[in-house]
């Protein structure tokens, strides 16, 4: 059977382009396989030195609705929300999520990531809020290869003029890759839900640009 261009199966060879205007965000639904994708949930979920990181809003401090870890070469520590992370080292699913990623993006960015932020989401209580990846040691238009592993949520993007939104579900196994001026025009995020949901495990791979000291 031959497929039209618009039946085409979707697969990893052909991601899906998100319709939004000024951005570049591709999603390879099956980037993973079934079986790859639940062995890396489970690894991960216990390997990972998972924790609950306070920042500060407005002065205050809160705890973020979340679990993090932080991963990379030795000289990515990173900041965010004032908050300063020195990387703890790769492991081996890490790496090797790490060169799927690499492999997704060679044709089109040729990245290769020196670190990765890992979200777990507990539940539907956990969430992330709207922000652009944007700190200045991603540089300009950074590439991000962000990976879903478990419960399949919602991500939503909204047009920081416009404030038009586009929500595109992240599934087991996926890769979202965000490029070109993405984080420019737009934030993300992923919104609460009281539905009884499952864990989610979600990495966000990275290049951190070195800064002269
Ligand atoms: O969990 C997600 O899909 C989003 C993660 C994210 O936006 C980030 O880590 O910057
Ligand atoms: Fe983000």
């Amino acid at each position: 059977m031959q497929y039209s261009l618009f039946e085409a199966p979707r697969n990893e060879a052909s991601p899906y382009k998100l319709p939004l205007s000024e951005a570049d965000v591709r999603y390879f639904p099956s980037a993973l396989s079934q079986d790859d994708a639940d062995s890396f949930f489970a690894l991960l979920k216990n390997e990972l030195p998972w924790q609950q990181d306070t920042i500060k809003l407005f002065g205050k401090s809160v705890k973020i609705p979340r679990l993090q870890s932080w991963h990379g070469d030795p000289e990515c520590t990173y900041t965010y929300s004032n908050l300063t992370m020195a990387p703890n080292p790769w492991t081996k699913s890490l790496s090797s999520i790490k060169a799927k990623c690499e492999a997704l993006c060679a044709q089109s960015y040729g990245t290769r990531f020196n670190s990765v932020l890992a979200n777990w989401y507990r539940d539907g209580k956990d969430s992330m809020s709207f922000h652009s990846d944007d700190e200045p040691e991603l540089g300009m238009n950074p590439v991000i290869a962000s990976v879903t592993l478990g419960e399949a949520r919602p991500f939503v993007f909204k047009h920081k003029e416009t404030k038009e939104k586009y929500t595109q579900v992240l599934e087991h196994g996926s890769v979202l890759i965000m490029a070109g001026a993405t984080q420019s025009h737009y934030v993300h995020g992923i919104a609460k839900t009281a539905k009884p949901i499952g864990g989610r495990i979600n990495l966000t791979f990275r290049h951190l640009i070195q800064r002269a000291r």
